[in-house]
């Protein structure tokens, strides 16, 4: 480990948002086999995907339950996508940044807006394009999780979504996906020296400068 890494930090929020089937569940993916990175596993009441498991990909729960922890406050944010409800849950995030680990967030771009208005410093927020609508479509088409109707209704949305592309700090065209990933870890890279986030860089300074050398 070298001295640099070691300077204390507090942990980032990368918060990606897409039109559906754009690519940030794969990215994400990715992101979390690095294995320095925990995903912020939201609540939803939208029913489980064949391939999804609960607890993992989200934690699946009944419109009740949703809106009574949501009316608790335990929800950092939350939003309606789709006809279904999504929300971030609160605890887990604020523990995780605490202990200095980075935190990546799958959320739209109302759940973006509501979290850069109470964590902005902490937030590093990257939107993600597709090519072209047409490969938008085959993209849902391909991955054969939904029934045509939801994916005709995820296409309607997409122009809404994309049309938010610039309340975000970076932008990604996902046209060649290794491409994607490889911006996407530049974009963490760079966010991970910021000096504003780097917590021990003054004490580390003052020792240096009180080095009797
Ligand atoms: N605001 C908010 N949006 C979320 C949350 N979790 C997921 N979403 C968004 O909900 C939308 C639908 O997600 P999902 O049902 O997994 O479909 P997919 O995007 O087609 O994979 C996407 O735009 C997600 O970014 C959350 O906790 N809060
Ligand atoms: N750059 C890419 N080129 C081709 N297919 C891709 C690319 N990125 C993602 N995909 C595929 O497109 C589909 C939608 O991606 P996914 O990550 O589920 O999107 P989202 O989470 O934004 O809805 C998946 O089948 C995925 O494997």
């Amino acid at each position: 480990m070298t001295v640099d890494s070691k300077i204390q930090r507090r942990g980032l929020m990368l918060i990606l948002s897409s039109p559906s089937g754009a690519g940030k569940t794969t990215l994400t993916r990715d992101l979390i086999q690095l294995g320095d990175l925990s995903l912020s596993v939201s609540i939803t009441t939208r029913p489980r995907r064949a391939s999804e498991i609960d607890g993992v990909h989200y934690h699946f729960i009944g419109r009740d339950e949703f809106i009574f922890q949501r009316d608790r406050g335990d929800l950092l944010e939350w939003a309606e996508v789709h006809g279904n409800f999504y929300g971030t849950p609160r605890k887990p995030v604020l523990n995780t940044l605490a202990s200095g680990r980075d935190m990546v967030f799958d959320v739209d771009w109302q759940g973006t807006l509501q979290i850069l208005e109470h964590m902005r410093d902490d937030a590093v927020t990257v939107f993600i394009l597709p090519p072209s609508l047409t490969e938008l479509r085959t993209r849902l088409e391909r991955r054969a999780e939904d029934a045509q109707e939801i994916i005709n209704r995820r296409l309607l949305n997409a122009r809404d979504e994309i049309s938010h592309w610039d309340a975000y700090d970076y932008v990604i065209v996902n046209d060649d996906l290794d491409h994607a990933f490889k911006a996407l870890l530049s974009i963490l890279a760079a966010e991970r020296l910021k000096r504003v986030r780097r917590d021990g860089l003054a004490r580390f300074v003052d020792g240096l400068l009180a080095e009797d050398a």
